[in-house]
């Protein structure tokens, strides 16, 4: 499990480190890691160092002081230093033979010419935006340094990002953050390296762990994000006696006159994620994409699940998917029988705030979760961990906010996706994750562990099926893939 860390999170963790006066040996550590990176990246030639005046800083001197007595050619263009170990570990590192240079933008442009990397230690979770013109100059003269081919590896969160926003920072034109081909980030991941734009500045992602009780980390997470091996157990089950009946009845709430195939998805995604028997129950003819999906047409779709008794319900329900304008009076409906339900697309009404119930789970897309907080997408994108808590506050139940990766919400407690393609981002997608959760909804699964797992198998299968498709990825190319994605947990 990966911890993901806040701002306020690194601070009291730092806190903690220094009641028990081990915040040093954490820097230690960190340059340590920062080190070893920068020595596979840069296995020969100058390193050249970017030391701003915070931790971040400090922990560029660290590194410095490491490669020096690795025999490599080390320069440090610095800022005044104000942390104390900053203060501390800038006279180490001159204790060793190391000099510093005062850091502007021309001695950098002048110093990064011959290196073989550039370290980028100048602001880390510390920094709040804006980007102080001073240093805005220095930022735009390591970003023409690395056009002009010098790599860069930031020290925790390249510079000038907000930790927790997942867009760059405005700058009046100004350059505002570094782009960075690596970034070695401590203890727990930041919200700015997973998602958006920031998380294209970010480049490729190593976490180094600091030598601290897990259990300090976790406490201070703002969310998590589970990797294959502990979502692995979570896989339903069988023994060689199971029947169909035993995997679970899954219906399909959805179609409309002119938006039929996305309920045919949704089953598509629910019988190749398991569920013994799915039925699509639509107000419209749905296309029979395979013969195994059963479909009833009701022309007055509302009376037929009223009139529908409580023996005769479903283990679980997707719903909402292409269902028109009546759709969230017949979720009003399902939601009152209280079975395992997905609320999907059209079924993601804001009326409906307050009625999720434990074994409830809402699918929203940034635009869908808009329209429910009455925000705009841009905002939703903006930070989507602060937005995933607010529609579970909001809705009740699991939230489930898609994208790349996506959010899982319930309450008090937040969890990422890791994986899937760019390519998944095409029309129907959703309709296939739909299917998912109701299936593991369908094998008994609660709503958090099927929203966590299901989300997981639909990036993997994604994954898969990106070998083939590419961009050019269709929902069914990835339901198809759904039983590999299975195994390939299980194999985990
Ligand atoms: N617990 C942890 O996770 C650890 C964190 N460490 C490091 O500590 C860093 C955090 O250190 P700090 O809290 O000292 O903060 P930073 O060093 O990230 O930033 C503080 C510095 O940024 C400057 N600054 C802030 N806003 C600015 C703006 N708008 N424009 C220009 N300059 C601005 C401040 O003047 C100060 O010099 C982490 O990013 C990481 O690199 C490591 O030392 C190891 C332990």
């Amino acid at each position: 499990m990966t911890a993901i860390l806040d701002p306020e999170g690194v601070r009291a963790l730092d806190a903690r480190l220094e009641r028990a006066g081990l915040l040093d040996l954490a820097m230690e550590d960190a340059g340590r890691a920062v080190a070893d990176e920068a020595g596979r990246r840069a296995p020969a030639g100058p390193v050249l160092l970017l030391a701003g005046g915070g931790a971040n800083g400090g922990d560029a001197f660290v590194v410095a002081r490491h490669l020096l007595t690795l025999g490599r050619d080390v320069r440090v263009l610095a800022l005044p230093s104000t942390h104390p170990l900053t203060r501390l570990n800038r006279r180490r590192w001159h204790a060793v033979g190391g000099h510093t240079r005062p850091l502007t933008p021309a001695a950098l442009a002048r110093q990064a010419g011959g290196a073989a990397l550039v370290v980028d230690g100048l602001l880390g979770t510390g920094f709040r935006p804006p980007l102080r013109p001073a240093l805005a100059g220095v930022v735009a003269a390591l970003n023409a340094a690395r056009s002009r081919g010098a790599p860069v590896l930031a020290i925790d969160l390249p510079s000038g990002l907000d930790a927790t926003q997942a867009t760059v920072p405005e700058a009046n034109g100004a350059e505002s953050s570094v782009q960075a081909d690596v970034t070695v980030t401590f203890a727990g991941l930041k919200a700015a390296l997973l998602f958006g734009d920031a998380a294209a500045r970010s480049g490729e992602v190593v976490l180094a762990p600091l030598r601290v009780p897990p259990a300090w980390v976790a406490d201070v997470q703002v969310a998590e994000q589970p990797g294959d091996l502990d979502l692995a157990p979570l896989l339903p089950q069988r023994t060689a006696a199971a029947h169909k009946g035993m995997a679970g009845r899954v219906w399909v709430v959805g179609g409309h006159p002119g938006t039929t195939g996305a309920p045919a998805l949704a089953g598509l995604g629910a019988l190749r994620a398991g569920a013994g028997l799915v039925t699509l129950h639509s107000a419209a003819e749905v296309p029979l994409v395979t013969p195994e999906l059963m479909a009833q047409r009701h022309p007055d779709l509302a009376a037929f699940l009223r009139d529908t008794p409580a023996a005769r319900r479903p283990d679980a329900v997707a719903m909402g998917m292409g269902l028109g304008p009546d759709a969230a009076a017949l979720a009003l409906e399902v939601l009152g029988w209280a079975v395992p339900t997905v609320l999907d697309a059209d079924a993601l009404q804001p009326e409906l705030a307050g009625r999720g119930h434990a074994a409830c789970l809402w699918t929203p897309h940034p635009g869908e979760a808009a329209r429910l907080l009455g925000t705009s997408a841009a905002g939703i994108t903006r930070d989507p961990l602060a937005a995933a808590r607010a529609l579970q506050d909001r809705l009740g139940g699991v939230v489930v906010l898609k994208g790349g990766p996506s959010v899982v919400a319930r309450a008090g407690e937040l969890s990422v996706s890791r994986g899937g393609h760019p390519g998944m981002a095409s029309a129907g997608m959703g309709d296939t994750l739909s299917g998912v959760l109701a299936a593991l909804l369908g094998q008994g699964l609660g709503a958090w562990d099927a929203a966590r797992l299901g989300v997981r198998l639909h990036a993997r299968a994604g994954e898969r099926a990106a070998v083939r498709f590419g961009y050019g990825l269709g929902a069914t190319d990835v339901a198809h893939e759904l039983g590999g994605a299975w195994a390939d947990l299980r194999g985990t």
